[in-house]
């Protein structure tokens, strides 16, 4: 078996991490199996941690820890009293995403969803400068968005040419919007305080903590493109935005869509796109060549090159090297 290095740290410095989030005792965990695995496919050299509330029971802690998942509980954070009316009443449950910031001993993170799906290595992501807050744009077109003046008017970020915003009546248009189901950004103590301290002043809104760091980040937020975060409804939305054979990563947050609960019977997805992209998260998941078997080891780069590994204490003297066993070329 060939072996591929796929990164080399030195002692000192932090690694990156795929971070993901997980509450609750349902089905959602099959989310993050189908991730893990999703992630492993396409080689991705960084780990998946779990952010789990404490509603997540043992056996599904011990079954993502067996996908080779890093789990780790987090406190639940809550929006400050309101009467607001969720765009989805569970949406009241992610405001508690807030906690990743204080993962500071990773330097960088990319949050995806546990309803999203990696069909193609986006590790190069990590490399973006550093600073700013990286995620794909939203659409406002879908019926969950009918509580704001853009869905009222027709305006939508992905074509602001279709129907221009009337500024003269409404002043200046909203700023640009991300969707927070995939974002990059750095763990750092004090924007994690200063996130949990501005969530007790800001208002509730519809979209919960999407709206909230929406909110907070916005003068640092930089779009990246939507291959990195197909929200499904762009698909009969704004077609002409979406190369599907492009798209890396994709968002199953459309009505109906999550796959481990497909039932073809909402609307759009009879749609023969839909029904593929629910099919390939399907094969991801119940492909057992993709579980973990432990298949991440430590090494330096003289084992990488077939020296035999010293005890794993010396390695993080020696330098280390994460490599994953790649199936050899031939
Ligand atoms: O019962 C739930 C609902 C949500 N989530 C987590 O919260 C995220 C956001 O919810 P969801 O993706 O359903 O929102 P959408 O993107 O569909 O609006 C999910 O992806 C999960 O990571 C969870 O763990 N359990
Ligand atoms: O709690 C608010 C949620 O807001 C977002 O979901 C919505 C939003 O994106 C809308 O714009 C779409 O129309 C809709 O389909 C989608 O479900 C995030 O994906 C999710 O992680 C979470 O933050
Ligand atoms: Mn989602």
């Amino acid at each position: 078996m060939d072996t591929k290095i796929v990164k080399k740290l030195s002692p000192n410095s932090k690694s990156n991490v795929y971070v993901t989030f997980l509450a609750g005792d349902g089905d959602y965990v099959k989310g993050v199996v189908g991730l893990a695995k999703g992630l492993r496919k396409v080689g991705s050299a960084y780990p998946l941690v779990v952010a789990v509330l404490d509603d997540v029971p043992e056996s599904h802690r011990r079954l993502l820890e067996s996908q080779g998942c890093i789990v780790r509980e987090i406190e639940p954070v809550h929006p400050p009293e309101n009467q607001t009316q969720f765009a989805m009443a569970y949406y009241v449950i992610n405001y508690s995403k807030l906690r990743i910031w204080k993962f500071v001993e990773y330097e960088r993170m990319i949050y995806l969803d546990a309803d999203i799906q990696v069909y193609e290595n986006i590790d190069h992501l990590f490399d973006l400068p550093h600073g700013y807050f990286y995620a794909v744009k939203d659409c406002f077109c879908e019926k969950t968005w009918s509580h704001t003046p853009q869905y009222k008017i027709g305006y939508c970020q992905q074509c602001p040419e279709r129907v221009s915003w009337p500024a003269d009546k409404l002043g200046p248009p909203p700023p640009l919007y991300f969707n927070a189901g995939m974002f990059v950004s750095e763990p750092d103590t004090a924007i994690a305080d200063s996130l949990l301290a501005a969530l007790k002043v800001a208002p509730t809104t519809p979209f919960a903590e999407q709206d909230f760091l929406n909110m907070f980040f916005k003068d640092i937020y930089k779009p990246i493109p939507l291959v990195y975060n197909l929200v499904l409804a762009m698909l009969w939305r704004h077609p002409e935005n979406v190369e599907l054979d492009k798209v890396k990563v994709v968002h199953y947050c459309a009505a109906g869509s999550k796959p481990w609960r497909f039932t073809g019977k909402e609307p759009n997805m009879d749609r023969e796109d839909i029904k593929m992209l629910v099919s390939k998260w399907w094969d991801i998941y119940n492909d057992d060549s993709l579980d973990y078997k432990g298949d991440v080891t430590v090494a330096t780069e003289a084992e990488a090159n077939g020296v035999k590994p010293p005890l794993k204490a010396a390695l993080s003297k020696a330098g280390v090297v994460h490599y994953i066993k790649a199936p050899s070329a031939a």
